[in-house]
């Protein structure tokens, strides 16, 4: 589309929930910042929603339960979509790019799927997709990979990318507050996903691991490619017991360039929760605070942080990227373009080295110890710390590995499961930000 200077810029918002009500608040609020900073007004035409009965902080006439409609008015320039899920809005942001408008979109459930069809879509169309609110709320990461960090190569993005399980964990840890409460707490407080098993389960963290390897490592990363596991069976004793160990526990998203032997490369792709030391900088983010480490060949490691959940954190991202894409109607020019995508392998996790640690109710009597440890040795799994704990029925082992491939870890623990020393192995966990 051609630069058209001095008019208006039409906004379609779909969605008026935790997030879309904050954008529409912006644009009505800061109208006149947001006038300066496009080089023209920004006006909304209307609002999709699906219940036009709910009370709603605005004009009546601008509601709409027809989005389809919305997408394709010849006066709306942008859709900003704020529904989430899959259906409809990968179709509705398809409608939208075909009839040349540009799109900004939060949803990471629906990009961790379907970006590259989007982006080709965005692309034949001559229209910016942009998606910075998609990954960690309000930190802006998403537009530092595709363009700061575009001339480096960046081998490694790991964090904690959903304030929600972040929101809980960190309320176990320090208050020994009740899961169901704190998860039903990040619900009101506009953190959580419609469906809050996305963020416990670990779906919503995966999807952001998805996207964030795909514009790091240039290549194309789906949901399915991600070794996903939530936080629903972590608990206040592995918390306690983390701590012993000058630990706490966090879900983490991962994402790595593999370099095997043979000078192959593969991308490695995994959620899980984890021990992570009291002094790695991770440790200290807490609530629904988020933080994303890249490191990167010649940058080295940088460090985003900010709130990760939110409506109007999430809506700061979004007016953001709404702003770019209003300057580029206004002024001429798309951006930032997609690199060229590769298609690396993926690793599966039995093949990436991890540590463990392990914490078994066993029986109280000699030789046990020597027996589970044998066990790994048989593995080639070492030993890095043991604590032995209470006595009679109450005798604890805790295990701490180092690194190995995650199947002879995994197959240690299998091994575990079977043996009449170990009465119940309780609880597994990986160990990360450590060398060895
Ligand atoms: N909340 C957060 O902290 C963050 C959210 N996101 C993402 O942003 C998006 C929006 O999240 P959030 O605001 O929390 O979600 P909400 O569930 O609060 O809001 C969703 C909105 O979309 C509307 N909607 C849903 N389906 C339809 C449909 N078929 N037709 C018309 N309208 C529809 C709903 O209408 P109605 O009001 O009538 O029910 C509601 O207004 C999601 O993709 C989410 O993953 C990203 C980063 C952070
Ligand atoms: N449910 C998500 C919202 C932001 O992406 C989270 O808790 O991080």
């Amino acid at each position: 589309m051609n630069p058209t200077p001095n008019r208006t810029i039409g906004v379609a918002v779909l969605g008026m929930g935790n997030v879309g009500a904050e954008v529409v608040r912006i644009i009505s609020d800061s109208a006149d910042d947001l006038r300066s900073r496009v080089g023209a007004p920004l006006e909304l035409r209307g609002v999709a929603v699906r219940d036009l009965a709910k009370p709603r902080k605005i004009a009546q006439e601008l509601l709409t339960d027809d989005p389809e409609a919305l997408v394709a008015r010849d006066d709306v320039d942008i859709v900003v979509e704020l529904m989430g899920g899959i259906d409809p809005a990968r179709g509705l942001i398809r409608t939208a790019l075909e009839h040349g408008k540009s799109v900004v979109t939060a949803n990471k459930a629906l990009l961790a799927e379907y970006t590259g069809e989007l982006a080709t879509a965005a692309a034949d169309a001559k229209v910016d997709l942009y998606f910075e609110a998609a990954v960690a709320g309000a930190i802006p990461v998403v537009r530092p990979l595709m363009q700061s960090l575009a001339g480096d190569t960046v081998e490694r993005v790991a964090g904690i990318v959903n304030g929600t399980t972040n929101f809980i964990l960190s309320a176990m840890d320090e208050t020994g507050a009740d899961y169901a409460e704190t998860l039903a707490e990040a619900g009101r407080l506009g953190y959580a996903e419609a469906d809050p098993t996305a963020d416990v389960e670990g779906y919503d963290a995966a999807a952001k691991a998805a996207i964030l390897a795909s514009i790091a490592f240039h290549t194309r990363v789906t949901a399915a490619d991600v070794h996903r596991e939530g936080i629903t069976a972590v608990t206040p004793a592995d918390l306690a017991a983390a701590k012993k160990f000058d630990c706490t526990v966090k879900l983490l998203s991962i994402c790595e360039r593999v370099h095997d032997a043979d000078g192959r490369q593969r991308i490695s792709a995994r959620v899980y929760p984890a021990l992570i030391p009291l002094s790695h900088p991770l440790a200290s983010v807490n609530g629904a605070f988020n933080a994303v480490v890249v490191e990167a060949d010649n940058a080295g490691r940088l460090m985003f942080y900010g709130q990760g959940a939110g409506g109007s954190p999430t809506a700061s991202a979004v007016l953001g990227d709404t702003v770019m894409a209003a300057r580029n109607k206004v002024h001429g020019g798309r951006g930032p373009l997609e690199s060229t995508y590769a298609s690396l392998p993926i690793a599966p996790i039995d093949d990436v080295p991890t540590r463990y640690y392990i914490s078994m109710k066993v029986a109280d009597r000699a030789g046990v110890l020597a027996q589970v440890a044998g066990e790994f040795t048989k593995r080639s799994v070492s030993i890095a710390a043991v604590r032995q704990e209470g006595a009679g029925d109450d005798a604890r082992l805790i295990l701490v590995t180092h690194r190995a491939p995650d199947r002879a870890q995994s197959e240690c623990v299998a091994a575990l499961e079977d043996m009449d020393a170990v009465i119940k192995v309780s609880s597994v966990l990986r160990l990360e930000g450590t060398d060895d």
